[in-house]
């Protein structure tokens, strides 16, 4: 099978990522690449690292530029992808790397984004119950955000398995990539190096809504997330905090027995033995996730606690194993699952 993929933001940092992923993809053929700012630039100048692709020159977003390709990914920022992706065709499979098509209810779309909801496309999340029946054979995917990744990963098994009471609590730390290119003061290397500061606190961080979604679908009732993120001084990774009230009767064996049960077969979720901590170096570059779960008894909650790399898991290796199954590739075409350390 060959399978020819344009790739639309080709010069950010999700796009960067997919590309360094599809490089190594055996059924991949790299077609258009566009920009915006820096349409006309050559790849090279912008991706450095990507040197196979370096005389490539992007293209300006436009379904004309798109078009003729069996895959069309958009790694765009979001609100940017509905207008571009209503004019591909029915039959090309578009990857929507941004926010546009993941949420369900508009009103949740409205608060966090503050545009018109564009509509709710599958949910790329293999992981998630049911989620790969609704890949198989799609023609319009929407990629999660990669702080949903990491902590509806962490908590689904204890909600699936009626463990948790349905209000959870997380904090994680991400890298300055999650960011994305564009200039932002309070990712200035001299604000972020040797610190970690928090933001978005209160509730209002966009991913939220998000987990809510999937948690509630996982415990089949409202769950309530209070979500802390916080920046590291790290490019990449995302470490996930998360905590519930167990549900009366719950014991540390129970809890185990449900996300050994939950992974049992997932080819890119390591469930890490008993006293061993998920840590963001050990997926660092790769698709993997590292997942550890404790019944913490004289506080009775649960706590799951997740590690991802947020361009490959939380984005563009997320991308990849959703189009895999779209297409009815091996799922783990093209990805790696093991991490570079130190
Ligand atoms: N970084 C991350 O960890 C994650 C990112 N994502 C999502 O992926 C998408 C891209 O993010 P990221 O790569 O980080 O962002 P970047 O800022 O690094 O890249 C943005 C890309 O979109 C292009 N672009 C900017 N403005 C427009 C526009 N108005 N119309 C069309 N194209 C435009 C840019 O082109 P140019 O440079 O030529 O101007 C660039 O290629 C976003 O929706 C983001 O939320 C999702 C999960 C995690
Ligand atoms: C450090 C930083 O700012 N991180 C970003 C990560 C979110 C992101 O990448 O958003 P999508 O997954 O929706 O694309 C943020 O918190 O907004």
């Amino acid at each position: 099978m060959v399978v020819r993929v344009a790739v639309a933001g080709a010069s950010g940092y999700a796009g960067g990522e997919l590309l360094r992923l599809l490089l190594g993809h055996p059924e991949v053929e790299i077609g258009a690449l566009t920009g915006h700012s820096n349409a006309g630039q050559k790849l090279g100048v912008l991706q450095p690292h990507l040197l196979p692709l370096a005389d490539l020159v992007l293209e300006p977003t436009t379904a004309e530029v798109l078009a003729g390709h069996d895959v069309v990914f958009l790694a765009l920022p979001h609100g940017q992808s509905a207008a571009v992706a209503q004019q591909l065709g029915d039959d090309v499979l578009v990857i929507d790397m941004g926010a546009d098509f993941r949420l369900q209810n508009a009103a949740d779309w409205d608060r966090f984004y503050g545009s018109e909801h564009a509509g709710t496309w599958p949910y790329g999340l293999p992981e998630l119950p049911g989620a790969r029946a609704a890949l198989e054979g799609a023609k319009r995917i929407a990629v999660p955000g990669c702080y949903p990744t990491a902590v509806s990963l962490a908590l689904f098994p204890a909600y699936t398995a009626g463990l948790a009471e349905p209000e959870a609590v997380i904090t994680a730390a991400t890298g300055t990539s999650g960011a994305g290119k564009a200039l932002k003061p309070h990712l200035l290397g001299s604000e972020v190096m040797g610190s970690m500061s928090p933001y978005g606190v209160g509730g209002v961080h966009r991913h939220t809504p998000e987990m809510v979604q999937n948690l509630s679908a996982a415990a089949g009732e409202p769950v309530g997330v209070s979500f802390t993120p916080t920046l590291a001084p790290m490019s990449r990774g995302i470490l996930a905090t998360c905590s519930a009230k167990a549900r009366p009767g719950t014991t540390a064996a129970d809890v185990r027995a449900a996300y050994e049960k939950a992974f049992a077969d997932e080819p890119f979720v390591h469930l890490l033995p008993e006293g061993q901590w998920p840590a963001t170096a050990s997926v660092y570059g790769s698709n993997a996730v590292q997942i550890q779960v404790a019944y913490d008894e004289s506080a009775n909650r649960i706590i799951a606690i997740s590690a991802i790399d947020n361009l490959t898991k939380g984005t563009a290796g997320g991308a990849v194993q959703s189009m895999n199954i779209a297409l009815g590739l091996p799922e783990d075409t093209g990805l790696s699952m093991i991490g570079v350390a130190p």
